[in-house]
């Protein structure tokens, strides 16, 4: 089979080569359950270019994470302790990446009605000892984040790693979901219904999350972030 050429993809939005059977899977289960669990599924061309962009970063295009918006920003070690870069299509890879989520956006409004307006999303570096407590990625009426997503981009996660995401079904569940942050593993969910938590990680381990949101637009302020 003829190799995928990268440079055929850029400039290209929506990305035309995609999955449709992955994306219908997708939105079968945001249909039933509210999430997505999609196990070593992200298409390898995605891996690589966020493997690839991700690897060519240096340490300084990291920020120590945060909780809150815009002025409510605060850094709570208590909480979070991930390092953080915002993806901004500046490389290739970043807008191989952002076309793929953009066509996933298009195929979920067109099939689920969801009114799905942007997509923003950062690489998060969790060092050995970092973690991501129980928390919900977006509060009822007072978040425009609709949709989760968090891609992985580990080889071989072990158990004795740790650093599993922990995704709940509603504020009572005290079991949750486990998920291995495997590379090409992903996972949606519903922003305001799932909490979930990262556990400690025991070695280092590299993600993407990103959000899908509708459009929060306001006194002439084009979508601005909440
Ligand atoms: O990396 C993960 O598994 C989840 C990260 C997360 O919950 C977040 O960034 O809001
Ligand atoms: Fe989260």
């Amino acid at each position: 089979m003829q190799s995928l050429n990268v440079t055929h993809l850029t400039n290209v939005n929506p990305l035309p080569v995609y999955n449709e059977a992955l994306f219908e899977s997708i939105v079968n289960d945001l249909v039933t359950q509210g999430f997505s669990v999609q196990h070593s599924a992200l298409p390898s061309f995605i891996t690589d270019a966020l493997l690839s962009c991700q690897g060519a970063m240096a340490d300084s295009e990291y920020q120590k994470a945060g909780i809150g918006r815009a002025s409510s920003f605060q850094h709570v070690d208590a909480i979070r302790t991930d390092d953080i870069s915002w993806i901004t299509g500046s490389t290739v890879e970043g807008e191989i990446w952002l076309s793929w989520c953009e066509a996933l956006k298009t195929y979920i409004n067109k099939t689920l009605f969801m009114g799905l307006f942007s997509f923003e999303s950062h690489f998060a570096c969790y060092d050995v000892g970092a973690y991501y407590k129980r928390h919900v990625d977006a509060f009822k009426g007072q978040s425009n984040r609709a949709l989760s997503l968090v891609a992985y981009l580990n080889e071989q996660w072990l158990e004795s790693d740790g650093g599993e995401l922990v995704l709940y079904t509603s504020e009572d569940d005290a079991t949750g979901f486990i998920v291995r942050p495997e590379k090409g593993t992903f996972v949606i969910f519903l922003s305001e219904q799932f909490p979930h938590e990262v556990l400690t990680s025991k070695r280092q381990r590299h993600s993407v999350a990103g959000w899908f949101r509708v459009n929060g637009s306001i006194n002439g302020q084009i979508d601005p972030p909440r």
